[in-house]
């Protein structure tokens, strides 16, 4: 093993795929999650598969809490380096049970099996999955099966784990409660451990980043804190990113109340005790604008003015004013269609309609 007095990670490599090139240097200290985000062909991808040792750098080093992955004609393989990779294709062995699926790698790194398998309980404990060890993986909803991934990869104790768009395969229904689930599996036994998470979602990096890198043409454009880069965008991508709609108040049942005590309704990303302070998030292409007051349930009908309307990729983004202060800025994306047919203009009175299910509800 080669030693290096790096913490966490460090990574400062150049890889050519194909025509493609990537060229980053970053870190992760330990207990951080650097969140990674991009548009397609960015390179995000590439970028974790050489950090997990599948893909070999042209040049460059990486570094792992004292020790030294790949340099100069060194590449230690997967298997050796102590990195957790979860993926949207979960990758489980499909005749194993949960329990032997998250045994096999403290059993590969030499445990005894009733102390592999006394470690992988307690992380399917981790993740809320104890219910699932006897099952084999055909049995698991796409939910239970992230859960059970996210607990194999950390029985082997990694140094660094690598998470690749793991809410990208799950339904709307599904991802809100994972998202909150790993951002609080994240935060045991974190110390050591530095995580990048890959995600096209602003909701992730939102939730559960400490720092974000935006990736373009296989170069860093863009770093900072979370909410340094998705608060002042400095490129289209991450401007599109943080277009966020995210409205503050405290919680009460599975949504929240705002300042001025109207109820957003939505659904718990992470257990919240009422009345703690919360933010309730959603995005632009989650609201519908309606001209009169529908009372479809469970929907959230906010009544706003239209403030402007901006060109924004295909759609038309609406932002609105009026009421109370926290509907100011609130957007809406509409394809140009709607907008001719309700004929909006700045001014008009209208109606924002969000469903419940579109509505995460975190701590703030
Ligand atoms: N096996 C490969 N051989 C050659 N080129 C590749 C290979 N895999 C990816 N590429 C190219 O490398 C570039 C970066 O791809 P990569 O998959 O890393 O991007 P990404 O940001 O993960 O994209 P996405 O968000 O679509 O998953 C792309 O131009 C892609 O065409």
């Amino acid at each position: 093993m080669t030693v290096s007095t790096v913490d966490g990670l460090r990574a400062e490599m150049a890889v050519g795929r194909g025509g493609f090139r990537l060229d980053v240097t970053l870190a992760a200290a330990p207990g951080e999650v650097l969140a990674v985000l991009g548009p397609n062909g960015s390179g995000k991808s590439t970028l974790l598969d050489t950090l997990a040792g599948l893909l070999r750098a042209d040049t460059g080093t990486v570094e792992l809490a004292g020790r030294t992955l790949a340099g100069d004609r060194l590449h230690v393989p997967p298997h050796q380096r102590r990195v957790g990779l979860v993926t949207q294709d979960t990758l489980l062995f499909p005749h194993l049970t949960v329990l032997a699926n998250v045994a096999f790698g403290p059993r590969a790194h030499g445990k005894p099996r009733r102390a592999a398998e006394n470690t992988a309980r307690r992380w399917l404990s981790e993740v809320d999955a104890s219910e699932l060890a006897g099952r084999r993986p055909s049995t698991l909803s796409g939910g239970q099966a992230q859960r059970v991934a996210l607990a194999r990869a950390l029985a082997t104790e990694p140094d660094l784990l690598l998470l690749d768009e793991p809410f990208a395969a799950l339904d709307v229904d599904a991802a809100p409660a994972l998202r909150g689930l790993v951002r609080r599996v994240l935060g045991v036994a974190g110390g050591r451990r530095a995580t990048v998470l890959v995600t096209h979602d602003p909701l992730d990096a939102l939730v559960l980043a400490d720092r974000v890198v935006v990736l373009d043409g296989g170069r860093i454009v863009e770093q900072g804190s979370t909410g340094e880069v998705l608060s002042r965008p400095r490129t289209a991508f991450t401007a599109r990113v943080a277009g966020l709609n995210l409205i503050t108040g405290t919680a009460s049942g599975d949504g929240l109340v705002t300042a001025d005590g109207t109820h957003v309704a939505g659904m718990r990303g992470e257990p919240l005790a009422d009345g703690a302070p919360a933010v309730a998030v959603f995005l632009p292409s989650a609201v519908a604008v309606h001209m009169e007051r529908t009372l479809a349930s469970p929907r959230n009908v906010f009544p706003a003015t239209v403030a402007g309307l901006e060109p924004h990729g295909d759609v038309i983004r609406v932002r609105a004013r009026g009421g109370p202060p926290w509907v100011a800025g609130l957007a809406a994306d509409l394809s140009p269609a709607a907008i001719a047919e309700l004929a909006l203009e700045p001014g008009t009175a209208i109606h924002l309609v969000i469903k419940a299910t579109e509505v995460t509800v975190y701590g703030a």
